[in-house]
Order: structure tokens, then C-alpha cells, then sequence
């Protein structure tokens, strides 16, 4: 019997979590920008499990169903398919996570986001209407968790975290929001209360702002919640990208969104600093999303290594520090052989007239 993730996080232990789908699968060639759903669960269900199997090769105690926008109403707006249903897509991404998780001994987390009627028209219970309609399919499936994700407004993600524990299982609850708060205006600790007091077992940040900004929004979180007497564990999963500039407005308003973002790209030691700041703040589900590859995943998992007292498989092919550089027959690479060497390099795009904060293409 695997561990739940609540006995793992009630225990003290660090979880990590997986990295972003929809944005890599987009790169790879399987699933379609703007709109970003998620039909490669049926379409290509090889691509979906390789990914899966990174993740959890380079250290992830949960893999997150494809389930990303995965209802009827957001696959008609995206016009990416139309002989698919938004069940068939939840059914497809619930079985091959679990095929995959039963590989190792991780966790499936099935997820649910933002719904595009509520941007229209607030109405709680159509938007309940779809995410029940998700929670109908995972229902049916051997599912660790829930999670309710990227939802801009906390009023959305309150009423996804009520039709969510009526599935009688943990439901982790995670905004997109910035240290400002939600599109509403609400301050990330008061946000955290309300979607605790909703139910949500943990709490937290995922996607649309680099992950010191997102622990900094982790934080604020927390407070809320010890202010309000309030307990819960803290999530965060964000971008794998730098975006000093855009802090409060999120990834999409870049000019390179989607599609030249690798000049911001993190490498795996700006995320090991990252893991270790939100451990500092407290937070014990340590992840990621749009922009993190698994070597980001792996990165974390061998930061919080002297935490777990476990590396992941591919830290096989790696070492920490750089230390499988060390073999090599020549002082310029054994020299970068250490911490010191990549924890104080400054890397370089190597692009001469590109600026670091990005200015419009258009006017
Ligand atoms: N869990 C989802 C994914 O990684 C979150 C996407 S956020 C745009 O695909
Ligand atoms: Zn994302």
C-alpha cells in the first residue's frame, strides 16, 4: 500500500512534484497553442506516458493527470478537435498516470482548472456543472488526489474545491496569482483561507510567475492562514522561466509567450536555490509547471536529498554538483566539478542585442 499524500506531508516529508505538460507537450509536437488542452491523452497516449516517466524518473511523488482544460466547453472553443470528448480525455490521461505511477511508488493527482464560462458570466453552477462532470470520471478511476489548479479567481477555485471533496479524497488547491493577489483583488492570505475554509487539504501557488515570486506568494498565504488559525500544507509549482517584469500580470503578457521563451529558461541550479527557499518558507510540496523539464524536477529532488535521504534514478546519469564531471581528463571540466563553480556562474544568453527584460515585437 503506497503512502496518501497527507501521511506523507503529516510525516514531514518533502514531496515533489511533476513538471508542466501541456506547454512541453506542446514543444514536442502534441498538443496546440493558445488554447493548450489536453487531447494527446487519447491522440498520442505513448508521448503522454514517456513524459509521465521522466517526471517521476528524475524524482516526482506525484504524477498529475493530463487533465488540463480537459471539458467539452473549452475543447469547443479551442477548435482543436472535435471527434474527442472532454470524458474520453479525462479517462484516457487517469489511466495512463496510473499506469505509469504503479511503476514506481508515486501518487496520481487528478486536476482540474479555470472553466471558460466563468470569465462570462460568474455562474457558480455552471461551473460546478463542469468540474463535476471531470470529478465524475476521476471518480471512477484509482485517483491519490485531487487538484484543483490555475484558477485566476479565488471565487472559481473556492466553488471547484466544494464540488472537488465531495469526492472524498485530499484536494490540494493552487492559484496563479501574484503577491497582489487574485484577479479580484484579494490578498493571497485571504485567499488561502477561503479556499481552506472550503476544504482545500493544501494550499498554494502554480504557474504564471517564477518560483522565488511564487514562494513569496506561498508565503503570504501561510500568514493569512496563521492569522485566521487555520492549518493546511503549502503547494507550489511554478513557471521554469525568469520573469522579473511581469510579476503581477503573469507569463502571457510577455511578448515571447508562447513561443520564444527559452532565453528565460531556469537551469537546474537556479532551481535547486528555489527548492530550497520554499523549504525555508515552509512549504513541503515542491513542483512545478509550464517551463519545467525533468531535469528541473530532478534538480529539486537532489536539493532536498539530505531531506529525503533519496536521489531519483536519473541522478544515475548526473551527480550532484556537477560531480560526474569530475572523471573527465582535463583540469577545464574536473574544475567544474563543484558546487561553487555553478552556484556563482552568471550563464549567458549569448544573444548579442537581446535585452533582459523583453520589449514588444508589435506595436
Ligand atoms: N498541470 C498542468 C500541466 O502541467 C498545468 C498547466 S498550467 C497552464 O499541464
Ligand atoms: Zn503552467
Amino acid at each position: 500500500m503506497r503512502k496518501g499524500i497527507l501521511e506523507r506531508l503529516n510525516a514531514g516529508e518533502v514531496v515533489i512534484g511533476d513538471g508542466g505538460y501541456v506547454m512541453q507537450l506542446e514543444r514536442r509536437g502534441y498538443v496546440k497553442a493558445p488554447h493548450f488542452t489536453p487531447e494527446a491523452a487519447v491522440e498520442h497516449p505513448e508521448a503522454v506516458r514517456q513524459l509521465h516517466r521522466e517526471f517521476q524518473r528524475a524524482g516526482a511523488d506525484v504524477l498529475q493527470t493530463l487533465t488540463f482544460y480537459s471539458s467539452d466547453e473549452k475543447l469547443q472553443i479551442s477548435g482543436n478537435v472535435t471527434d474527442i470528448t472532454g470524458t474520453q480525455i479525462n479517462e484516457a490521461a487517469c489511466d495512463l498516470a496510473r499506469e505509469i505511477a504503479n511503476e514506481s511508488d508515486a501518487l496520481v493527482a487528478a486536476g482540474v482548472s479555470q472553466t471558460p464560462v466563468y470569465p462570462v458570466n460568474r455562474n457558480q453552477a455552471e461551473v460546478k456543472a463542469i468540474i463535476q462532470k471531470q470529478l465524475d470520471v476521476f471518480k471512477r478511476k484509482d485517483i491519490d488526489f485531487y487538484m484543483v489548479e490555475f484558477f485566476k479567481h479565488v471565487e472559481e477555485a473556492v466553488w471547484a474545491v466544494e464540488v472537488m471533496k465531495a469526492g472524498g479524497k485530499p484536494v490540494g488547491a493552487t492559484l496563479c496569482i501574484s503577491p497582489q493577489g487574485d484577479k479580484d483583488g484579494t490578498p493571497p492570505g485571504e485567499c488561502a483561507v477561503r479556499l481552506v475554509r472550503a476544504g482545500a487539504d493544501m494550499v498554494g501557488i502554480n504557474c504564471h510567475l517564477d518560483p522565488l515570486t511564487c514562494v513569496r506568494t506561498v508565503k503570504l498565504m501561510k500568514e493569512g492562514l496563521e492569522k485566521a488559525g487555520l492549518k493546511a500544507h503549502l503547494i507550489v509549482q511554478p513557471l521554469g522561466f525568469h520573469t522579473p517584469e511581469c510579476n503581477h500580470s503573469g507569463y502571457t503578457t510577455l511578448a515571447e509567450y508562447p513561443f520564444a521563451m527559452e532565453a528565460r529558461a531556469m537551469t537546474r541550479w537556479d532551481m535547486q536555490k528555489y527548492a530550497r527557499e520554499a523549504y525555508n518558507a515552509g512549504i513541503r510540496y515542491i513542483g512545478g509547471c509550464c517551463g519545467f523539464e525533468p531535469y528541473h524536477i530532478r534538480a529539486l529532488a537532489e536539493e532536498m536529498s539530505p531531506e529525503r535521504g533519496v536521489l531519483p534514478a536519473a541522478s544515475d546519469k548526473h551527480g550532484l554538483w556537477g560531480a560526474g564531471l569530475a572523471t573527465y581528463g582535463a583540469s577545464f571540466m574536473t574544475e567544474r566539478a563543484c558546487r561553487e563553480y555553478w552556484e556563482n556562474l552568471l550563464p549567458a544568453s549569448g544573444r548579442p542585442n537581446c535585452p533582459s527584460m523583453s520589449r514588444p515585437a508589435l506595436k
